[in-house]
This record gives C-alpha cells, structure tokens and sequence, in this order.
C-alpha cells in the first residue's frame, strides 16, 4: 500500500502538503497512521514504550481527577477519546509537549482529564477551521478571557463578542498601508540602536574577531517594548538602552500576565486578594502606574486631536508626523466621542499582544540560525543583495523573502501562543475533520477548548520532515502547483499574501490565528521582525553560546526560554 507520503502531492523540498486526504479516505490513511513519517518513528516509539510506565505509575491523584472530571463533564463526549493520566503527566513539561503525545496517541480531537476540568484538545485544521471561522461566534475566550480581564479589560483579545464586534471595526482600520509604512522606517531607527548597543560592547577574542556576548531573549524583549510603545502610542520606553518606573510597570505587568496564565485556579479572583497577597498587591500598583500613563498620553491625544475621517486620516503622510502611532489615528478618528476606558483597554491590550510574542519569534528565530549556518549565510547574501550596507525601507521588505520565510518557520516550529483557546457558548456538534468521524463530536455548552497550535504545525500528516527546520519548504516556483494562492509579498496588491496564511494552508498553519479574531497586528509583527533580524543579520553572525539542548524552554502566554538565549555575536567581516 501506498504511504501518505506517496499518495499525496507535496510542495518542493519537504514543505507544506497542499492536498489533504478526504475524510472518504479514513480507512485507508489511518491504518497507514503509523508509517506516515519515519521521522515521527521516535516520537511514536517513545509513547509507546512509556506507555506500560505510565500506566502502572498512574496514581490514585489521576483516577481521581479522571472520575471528577468525567462526572463533572457528564460522561465522556460521545465517543471522544479521554487522554487519561493527566495530571502526573503535566509535572515537569510544558503543557503542549504532553498534548501533542497524545495527540499522537488518541487522535485529532480527544478530551484531557485536569484535575476538576475537562479540556478538547484539537489538532484538526478542520476542526480548528469550523471553531474558529465558521462558527466563530459560537465560542469566547472561556478561560483566557478569565485570566486577561483584569489587565486588558475590555479589550480586543479578553473582549465578549457584542464589544469585540463594535471595537474590531474601530481598531482594525488603523492598520493601514501608510501607517504600516511609517512603521517600517520606526523598526529600523529601534533596531539600529539595538546594533549601536551591541557594537559599543564589542572586544577582540582570542580568534581575533569582534565578538560580544549577551542574552539575546532579552535583548529582543527591549527592542519589542520599544517598538510596540512608539507604535501603539507614540511613548519611547527607551528600555534598550535604560530602566524607568513605567518599564518596570510594564514588565511586572507582563510577568503577571504570564503566571496567570500557567495557574489553572483564579487565584487573583479570591476576595481581598489583591489587597492582602504581596504579589497581588505589587501588580495592582504596577497597573496602576501604567494606567496613569496611558490616562496621560490619552489626554494629551485629545487635546490635540484633528477631526477627519477614516480616509482622510488613512491618505495623511504617516512619514513625516512626529505622532503616527495608532492612539493618534484611534482618538483623530473618534475624538471626544471615545470612551477613555475603551480606548485603554484596547492599548493595553495591544501593548501586551504586540510585545511578547515578537520578543518570541526573534528569540526562536535566531535559536534555529544558529544551529544552521548555511541557512543563516544563505539569509546574509539575501541582506547583503537587497541592503548592502543600508537601512531597511518598505519597499526592500519585498525583497528580504528568505529573511520573511525564516520568520514564518519560526512560528511554525514555535508558535505564538501554542494554544489557542476557547469556550463554547452553546451546545453544538464539532465536525468529524480529517479523521473523518461521520457524527463528530456533540459537546456541551461551557466546553473549554484547546487548538493546539502546536501540534498542527508539527503535525506529521501534513508536513514533511515537521520537526526540521526548513524556510525552503515555503519557497516553492509560484507555477509548479505550489501553495495555492500563494503570490509572494506584494502588500498594495494583496496584503493578505505576505506570508503563507490559514486561508493558503487551510488551516493546517495558523502563525496568527483565522477567522474574525484573526491577529490585528499580523502584518505589523512580520515587518518588525523581518527588519529586526535582517538588520542583526547584516552585521553579526550568531553562534549559540552552549549546547542547543542547553537552551530549555517554558511556557506562558508563549513559548520563551528558561534562562535566556545566551549566544556570542561575531561581528561579520565579509558583508561587502
Ligand atoms: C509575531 C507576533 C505576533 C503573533 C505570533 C501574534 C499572534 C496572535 C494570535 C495567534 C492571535 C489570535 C488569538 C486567538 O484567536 O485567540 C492574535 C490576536 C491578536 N493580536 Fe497578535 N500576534 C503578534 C503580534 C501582534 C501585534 C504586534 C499586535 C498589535 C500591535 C497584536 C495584536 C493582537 C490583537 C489585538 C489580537 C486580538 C484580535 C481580536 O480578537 O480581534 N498582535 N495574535
């Protein structure tokens, strides 16, 4: 019998499968389930053989949890598969490693027994495609809404669906063309001045080359807060190069956010705990600090706002105002009529949004360049072609393809955040998917969701090599049955088309979302990173400064690193 593998046209070099097997085809692919990849042997045979371990070393904390939760869920879900043993499994791992195991193990859709809660975890982009496009209004954002409120509100990502309705359409406009423009010149001023930072620490090794060692997870954590700040509200943090009060404000904040978001009980939602626990109390001050500039910076907008319409203020020339951020186009467009609050909310929302997950994928970015330098030189002569030894512009993001796919394949291996979550609003019935149940799942009102992200992008039914690092995979001859739909980077022509998006890959690759709570800020984020990296690129190469296996990872909101990226900058000699 044919393998997947063989059945199925598959985009140049190893990339991304184009046509999917039909549900129609069921029997056939799952009982060709196991020799889909015999690079997901490995994986496969260590489920396996930990199989027996765990069973026998699953303990009474587990059944309990399981019976608790299938009572409390009433009964399993139809005919879903239960991924038993939860709770001991989830000590000393990342939560997603352990869910892609078992997705491996139960399937696309199964049901995680944790503690008193039921969870689906999906890994279908069927599924996914029917949750979060075709009947997107059917869920919320059920427990990250829970964790997030207290910091961003109302805001776009926590909002309930009757504000996300009316903001979205306020908000989404003010990514325009011109302002993203404008943008793209502000990255390239913060990302020099990351480079001026680096250059100043240079000293000579004992090969005799400029070399300088630092923490690059944090580095790319200044550079994001920079940037996010002068973009959303024109506010200079300035934290690459100092500390203030609002910075750390920021970075308690953010912190705050993060541990929330690996605790499964409320705890800030006990009564008086905001008043009596320390740490409860700290991020009420430090919310409280950055509510007071963001109360600033929103006044001083108002008092100097002109009144235009959307248009209008879309055709200004964004190049050369001192204030293009997107507070300056929010209150210009809605002026006094605009709710303070609102607008906060939807600032902080985007400040904390546009932050970390940026910081992440350069992190992760630079992580795999440095494990493969013939990639990384190959990105070099790409930069050296198209810059020279010049800045970035709008037009050269064109140009800088590899230097993009290196990106987009970060977030593949990466994804920010790996879990997309939901809650079901009201009972309805998820669709069979790839695995082609008939019936699908029936699942109650007040089901808590998880799209594994994560495990889509390193599903092995649908990509090739999917642990492998591999931009190529998306460089595919435009004529040659590549990727659908997929035209290369041309934003007046197609602005969705500047990377390889949900709709091209039909949702087996989500790098920011789909369906109408898509990411805002997609476009924004893969400029900003691309002209991050190409600029570190054009002037140093980057060598990890231990073992890749050195470099462990945790996870928040995103993936990040547990000690940071430390990694040794060698300034580079042959970029003529
Ligand atoms: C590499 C960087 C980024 C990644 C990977 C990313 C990823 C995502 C993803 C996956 C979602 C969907 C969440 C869900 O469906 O639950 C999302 C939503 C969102 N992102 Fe991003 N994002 C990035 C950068 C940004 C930036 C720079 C901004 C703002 C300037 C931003 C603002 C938002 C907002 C406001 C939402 C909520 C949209 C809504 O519900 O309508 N993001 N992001």
């Amino acid at each position: 019998m044919a393998t997947l593998s063989s059945r199925l046209p598959t985009v140049a070099n190893g990339g991304f499968r184009t046509n999917r097997p039909k549900p129609k085809n069921l029997q056939s692919r799952t009982s060709q389930n196991f020799k889909v990849s015999k690079n997901r042997c490995r994986i496969k045979c260590e489920t396996a053989s930990t199989e027996e371990e765990r069973r026998t070393s699953r303990n009474l904390l587990d059944k309990a949890s399981n019976l608790l939760t299938n009572l409390l869920s009433g009964g399993s879900i139809g005919s879903m598969p239960i991924a038993e043993g939860a709770v001991s499994d989830l000590f000393g791992k990342p939560l997603f490693f352990s869910l892609y195991d078992w997705f491996l193990e139960h399937g696309s859709v199964y049901k995680l027994a944790f503690g008193p809660k039921a969870f689906v975890v999906v890994s279908d982009p069927i599924v996914a495609r029917y949750i979060l496009r075709e009947n997107a209004f059917c869920y919320d954002k059920g427990v990250l809404a829970d964790i997030l409120e207290p910091i961003m509100g109302k805001g776009l990502i926590p909002a309930d669906l009757e504000t996300w309705k009316q903001r979205r359409r306020v908000v989404a406009p003010s990514f325009h063309a011109s302002y993203l423009q404008a943008m793209v010149k502000m990255f390239t001023d913060c990302s020099e001045r990351t480079i001026s930072k680096f250059e100043g620490f240079l000293s000579m090794d004992s090969e005799g080359s400029d070399t300088v060692e630092l923490d690059l997870e944090a580095e790319f954590s200044s550079l994001a807060l920079d940037i996010i700040g002068l973009g959303v509200f024109n506010y200079d943090f300035g934290s690459i190069t100092k500390e203030s009060p609002v910075i750390k404000a920021v970075y308690g904040t953010l912190f705050e956010a993060e541990h929330r978001s690996t605790f499964y009980i409320p705890y800030w939602k006990l009564p008086l705990s905001s008043w009596i626990v320390p740490r409860q109390r700290k991020f009420r001050r430090d919310l409280k600090v950055i509510n007071d500039c963001l109360d600033e910076l929103i006044r001083n907008a108002k008092e100097t706002r002109q009144e235009t319409d959307v248009e209008k203020l879309q055709q200004r020339d964004y190049l050369n105002l001192k204030d293009a951020s997107l507070l300056r186009f929010l209150v210009d467009m809605r002026g006094a009529d605009v709710d303070d609050r609102q607008l906060r909310d939807d600032l902080m929302t985007m400040l904390i949004a546009g932050h970390e997950t940026t910081a992440a994928v350069l992190t992760w970015a630079a992580f795999l360049l440095a494990q493969n330098p013939a990639k990384m030189r190959k990105a070099q002569a790409e930069i050296d072609s198209v810059l020279g030894q010049g800045r970035t512009t709008f037009e050269c993001l064109q140009k800088l393809e590899y230097v993009r796919l290196i990106i987009v394949e970060a977030l593949r291996l990466y994804p920010q955040p790996p879990l997309l979550i939901r809650r079901s609003l009201k009972s309805d019935v998820l669709p069979g998917g790839y695995k082609g149940d008939k019936d699908g799942y029936a699942i109650p009102a007040g089901t808590d969701i998880f799209i594994s992200v994560f495990n889509l992008h390193r599903s092995p039914y649908f990509w090739d090599r999917p642990e492998e690092f591999e931009p190529e995979r998306f460089l595919m001859p435009r004529d040659s049955g590549g990727i659908e739909g997929w035209t290369g980077f041309d934003p007046t022509r197609s602005p969705g088309a500047m990377y390889p998006n949900e709709i091209i890959s039909d949702f087996a690759f989500l790098p920011f979302g789909g369906g109408p709570r898509k990411c805002v800020g997609d476009q924004f984020a893969l400029m900003e990173s691309t002209v991050a990296l190409a600029m570190l690129l054009q002037k140093f190469d980057i060598e990890l400064k231990g073992s890749p296996e050195s470099v462990e990872l945790v996870t928040g909101a995103t993936i990040h690193t547990k000690n940071g990226l430390w990694c040794k900058l060698r300034k580079r000699t042959n970029n003529h």
